[in-house]
């Protein structure tokens, strides 16, 4: 059996398919703090988007937003173009298993092992034996990086950098096609942080991921994205490749980008990209 076995009707979309996030004015709001005012935000099939702006500008939310854990409080969110408040609990259900998301701390069960908490969306979502649903858990733990033993390991018995790949192993679990990442190298060291960066770029080039990434990490957004959605002023004010966004004229976006810490990002994206 293969991985893809649990995928849910996994189609090579047409070229003219929905792209698989679509946010069209979205208004966020908590009681008088308006987050997000009209907000529009297009992910392209297959593209890694990296999602950046400052400490409380709403990136959290946002996620939140597209993955139905806050209710927008106006605009619409498509995901593969189902407006997803028009969609029904079995409509959601089906749409649900074509995402993974990584928090940020993980967010793994503690009283089960990685193996138990990687099989755990397949026991939820699927009907396949127990004895197949713990290979499969197999495979996703292998396919993280993460040694065999990993998988009879408790969350707490992990480093940083594994407890990351196993909360990513159990993002994967159902081969979604859309995969979101909450600040995946928060915690890590350089070489982990790398590490990291090098395995998300080889997993959405080899299973074809979109993937929506919050990061602070410059280093990860010079190494690994396509576009960078920069969200400020309550709205995502440019959606574009870091190298354009280096010659924005926003007082943000330039500080951030042309800052010495962009400046060094840059010079190591460079050269990664020149190898
Ligand atoms: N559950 C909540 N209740 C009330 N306000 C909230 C809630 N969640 C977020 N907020 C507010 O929404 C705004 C955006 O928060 P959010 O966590 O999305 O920011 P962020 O851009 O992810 O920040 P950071 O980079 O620091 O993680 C903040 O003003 C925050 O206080």
């Amino acid at each position: 059996m293969t991985a893809a076995a649990t995928a849910p009707e996994k189609t090579d979309a047409p070229a003219s398919a929905p792209p698989p996030i679509e946010v069209d004015g979205l208004v966020s709001c908590f009681g008088d703090n308006v987050v997000h005012d009209k907000l529009d935000l297009t992910v392209k099939r297959g593209e890694v988007l990296g999602v950046v702006g400052g400490s409380g500008t709403g990136k959290s939310v946002l996620l939140n937003s597209i993955i139905g854990l806050k209710i927008p409080d106006g605009g619409v969110i498509r995901l593969f173009g189902q407006d997803m408040q028009e969609a029904s609990r079995r409509k959601w259900t089906a749409l649900e298993r074509r995402w993974g998301v990584l928090f940020q701390q993980g967010a793994l069960f503690s009283n089960l092992t990685v193996r138990e908490n990687v099989a755990a969306p397949l026991f939820e979502h699927t009907r396949l034996p127990k004895s197949e649903i713990l290979e499969l858990a197999d495979l996703k733990i292998a396919l993280t990086g993460l040694p065999p033993r990993a998988g009879s390991l408790k969350p707490a018995e992990l480093s940083g950098g594994m407890r990351k790949r196993a909360g990513l192993a159990r993002a994967l679990a159902l081969d979604p096609e859309l995969l979101f990442l909450d600040e995946p190298t928060a915690g890590l060291d350089p070489i982990g942080a790398a590490a990291f960066d090098e395995l998300i770029k080889d997993l959405s080039d080899s299973l074809d991921l979109t993937v929506f990434m919050i990061t602070h990490d410059l280093d990860s957004l010079y190494a690994i994205t396509d576009r960078v959605a920069v969200l400020a002023d309550k709205q995502v004010i440019a959606q574009a490749p870091v190298e354009e966004l280096e010659h924005s004229d926003h007082p943000w976006i330039k500080e951030y980008f042309l800052g010495p810490r962009g400046r060094a990002a840059a010079g190591k994206g460079a050269t990664a990209r020149s190898r």
